[in-house]
C-alpha cells in the first residue's frame, strides 16, 4: 500500500509536484500517468527517499521510506534500467545487490528465473538488449520479495514481444497480491495493463480512476448526424432518450449510437445529408485531459 499525502516539490521557481494526495491499494497495477516533465520521476523519487518532499509525505506500508527497516524488502524499484555495470555479469550484478542489502543468495537464481534470463544469466551486461536490461532491472527489484513495486517507464522502447512480457509479468505481480505502480508517458501503453489510472498534469493530480470508468466516461461514442430539419431531428432524438447538442450545423449525439439515429430519423421521415460516429482513443482522451498543463504547452 501507498500512501501520499499533500506531496509537493519546489525546485527554484518549478513547481515539480504540487499537492498530489493518491492511495495506490494492493494487488492492482496503477497507472502513473503524465506527459513529459509532469512530475512523475519527482514523486517516484520521493516516495523512495531520493529526493526530500518541499512539503507533505510519501508512505510505503505506512512509513517513510527512510524509516524502513530493510527497504529492499518493501519496495522494489526500477527507476533507470542502465544501472548495472556493464562489463558485470547479470549473475554478478545481482549477487553484489543481494551481499550488499544482506538478501540471501539464493534469490539470485529465484528472480533470474521469474523475468526469464537465466540462460543469460552468465553475459555481461554490456550485450545486453534493452529488453534484457529491463528485465534485469525488474530481477533487481524483486530481489527482496517486497510487496510494493515502482516502475518508472518499464515499457519505454522495449519492442512488442517485450512490451507483451511485461505486461503479463507485471498483471501476474499483481495477482500475487503486490501494490504495483507503473508510470508511463503514453496512455496506450498502459490501458491493457492497468486496473487503474493515476493522471498527473504540472505536478497535480488531473484523474484518479478506475480504467474503466474512465474508459466509460472519455471514449464513449459520440454520433455525428447532419440534416436539413436539425430542430425537428433534435426534438426526435431527445425524446428517444439521447443527449444532443449543435456541432456547427450538425447535431452531436450522445447516449445512443448511429444505428438507432437512422432508425428514428427514418421512422419519421427525416431526411439525412450526414451520419457518422467517432469513437475516441484513449490516447485522444488522455492528451484533452493533460491539454492545459505547461508540459502540453512546452
Ligand atoms: N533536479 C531538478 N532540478 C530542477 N528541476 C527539476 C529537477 N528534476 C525535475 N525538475 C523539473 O520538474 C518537473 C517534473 O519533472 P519529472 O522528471 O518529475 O517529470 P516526469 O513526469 O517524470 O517526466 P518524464 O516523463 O520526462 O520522465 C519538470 O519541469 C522538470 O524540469
Amino acid at each position: 500500500m501507498i500512501e501520499v499525502r499533500g506531496l509537493t516539490k519546489r525546485y527554484g521557481e518549478v513547481v515539480a509536484v504540487d499537492d498530489l494526495t493518491f492511495d495506490v491499494p494492493e494487488g492492482t497495477v496503477t497507472a502513473f500517468l503524465g506527459r513529459n516533465g509532469a512530475g512523475k520521476s519527482t514523486t517516484l523519487r520521493m516516495l523512495l527517499g531520493l529526493d526530500r518532499p518541499t512539503a507533505g509525505t510519501a508512505r510505503i506500508g505506512g512509513r517513510a521510506y527512510a524509516d524502513l527497516e530493510r527497504p529492499l524488502r518493501s519496495v522494489g524499484a526500477l527507476l533507470d534500467s542502465s544501472a548495472a555495470h556493464p562489463a558485470r555479469t547479470a549473475r554478478d550484478h545481482l549477487r553484489w545487490l543481494a551481499a550488499s542489502n544482506a538478501l540471501p543468495a539464493h534469490r539470485v537464481r529465484e528472480v533470474l528465473d521469474l523475468v526469464g534470463l537465466r540462460s543469460a544469466a552468465g553475459r555481461r551486461v554490456r550485450g545486453f538488449s534493452l529488453g534484457m536490461r529491463q528485465r534485469l532491472g525488474i530481477a533487481a527489484a524483486l530481489l527482496g520479495d517486497p510487496p510494493v513495486l515502482l516502475l518508472d517507464e518499464p515499457v519505454n522502447g522495449l519492442d512488442a514481444e517485450g512490451i507483451r512480457w511485461s505486461r503479463a509479468f507485471l498483471r501476474g505481480l499483481a495477482a500475487d497480491g503486490r501494490t504495483v505502480l507503473v508510470s508511463s508517458h503514453l496512455m496506450g501503453e498502459v490501458a491493457q495493463t492497468a486496473d487503474h489510472l493515476l493522471v498527473v498534469g504540472s505536478g497535480r493530480l488531473l484523474a484518479d480512476t478506475p480504467l474503466p470508468a474512465f474508459l466509460a466516461e472519455h471514449t464513449a461514442r459520440r454520433v455525428r448526424v447532419r440534416t436539413a430539419q436539425p430542430d425537428r431531428l433534435r426534438g426526435l432524438l431527445l425524446a428517444a432518450g439521447a443527449t444532443v447538442t449543435r456541432d456547427d450545423g450538425a447535431l452531436r449525439v450522445f447516449g445512443v449510437d448511429a444505428a438507432h439515429v437512422g432508425a428514428v430519423a427514418a421512422r419519421h421521415g427525416v431526411p439525412l445529408l450526414e451520419l457518422g460516429s467517432d469513437g475516441r482513443s484513449l490516447e485522444d482522451a488522455f492528451l484533452e485531459l493533460t491539454a492545459a498543463t505547461r508540459e502540453a504547452a512546452a
